[in-house]
């Protein structure tokens, strides 16, 4: 689904939102100047390394930290209020009440009468894989179940936009598995979700968008699939009808192009350099030429690569 097509309205927009926290000489610039939409039946991922801001910025989103600059809308019915966040993995959860309490404390909290809390709550608990541990404390819990009560815990007021940080930190294999198809059918039924995750396989497997965050700043942001193609480090793949022979005078020629050859494949980056290497393969037979797709994994690197580059070769 392309929400920027069928839902032109965003659900939040962030504008220019600034952040700064006080250190030991001067002041850390979290935030410098971030914008952003979250659309209904969409999920946006939040990638960046170590301290890029990410959960600045979904503190700041959620209602729980306040900018130093720029605003927050909230252009769906409700308030601050209807949001779902699981942030700081487990922890958002009271270890010394049964897993079923915290939902029922948390549905109270955020507009449900008592009894309804409780049905939510059992419901949600069934649905996360945690119905015999209901009358359990979280604290007794293992990570991976805390983690899934803390999920519950976020939708149980059923809220349009949910926030999660990090919701695969610590898991399993089968636990992930179980976050994905759940957020999957989160967003089918029209939710808004924005998640934050180094686990750029789980990324590449829900986000419908990426926004890439470093030192502050939006780097990068568009539809996943669109920037892992249109990405320029994309590359191109040429399929020969025949592997060439070792011996090949044209091995060595590649190489200075930085071709990659294995077999019948030959890869290259860049639009010039296929020109040059198609000129040397010239009258090989070709089987096709193709763009491949970067893995987000790739596009991360190269992106945050490129950067680091840039800014070291600034002048100091
Ligand atoms: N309360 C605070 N006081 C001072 N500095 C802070 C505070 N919270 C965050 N920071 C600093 O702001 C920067 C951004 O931190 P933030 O936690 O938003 O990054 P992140 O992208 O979520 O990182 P990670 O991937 O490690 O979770 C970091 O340099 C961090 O040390």
């Amino acid at each position: 689904m392309n929400p920027n097509v069928q839902n032109p309205t965003p659900v939040l927009q962030a504008h220019a939102l600034r952040k700064r926290y006080p250190k030991a000489k001067g002041w850390l610039e979290a935030l410098k100047g971030v914008s952003l939409q979250l659309f209904r039946g969409e999920i946006l991922t939040l990638l960046g390394p170590n301290g890029a801001g990410k959960t600045t910025l979904v503190k700041i989103l959620a209602g729980l930290v306040e900018p130093d600059g720029g605003r927050v809308e909230v252009l769906q019915e409700g308030k601050r209020t209807w949001m779902g966040a699981v942030l700081e993995g487990n922890r958002n959860l009271y270890w010394r009440l049964t897993a079923l309490e915290n939902l029922i404390y948390f549905g109270t909290l955020r507009g449900l009468i008592p009894k309804e809390a409780r049905r939510r709550g059992l419901e949600l608990l069934e649905t996360v894989g945690l119905a015999e541990k209901a009358q359990q404390t979280v604290g007794t819990l293992s990570r991976g179940q805390q983690q899934r009560a803390a999920l519950a815990a976020a939708l149980v007021h059923d809220p349009p936009i949910l926030f999660l940080d990090e919701p695969t930190l610590g898991v399993d294999l089968e636990a992930q598995e179980a976050i994905r198809t759940w957020l999957l059918r989160l967003k089918e039924q029209g939710k808004a979700v924005l998640l934050t995750t180094h686990q750029m396989d789980f990324a590449e497997a829900v986000a419908d968008r990426v926004a890439i965050l470093q030192e502050g700043e939006v780097v990068l942001e568009g539809r996943t699939q669109e920037v892992l193609e249109g990405s320029p480090g994309a590359p191109y793949r040429i399929e020969l009808q025949a592997p060439l022979g070792e011996g090949d005078p044209r091995l060595a020629q590649l190489r200075a192009f930085e071709a990659e050859v294995e077999g019948k494949v030959v890869r290259v980056v860049g639009e010039e350099t296929l020109w040059e290497v198609l000129r040397i393969l010239d009258p090989l037979p070709l089987e096709r030429v193709e763009r491949e797709s970067l893995s987000l994994a790739g596009l991360f690197w190269r992106i945050l690569g490129e950067r680091s580059e840039r800014c070291s070769s600034l002048p100091t």
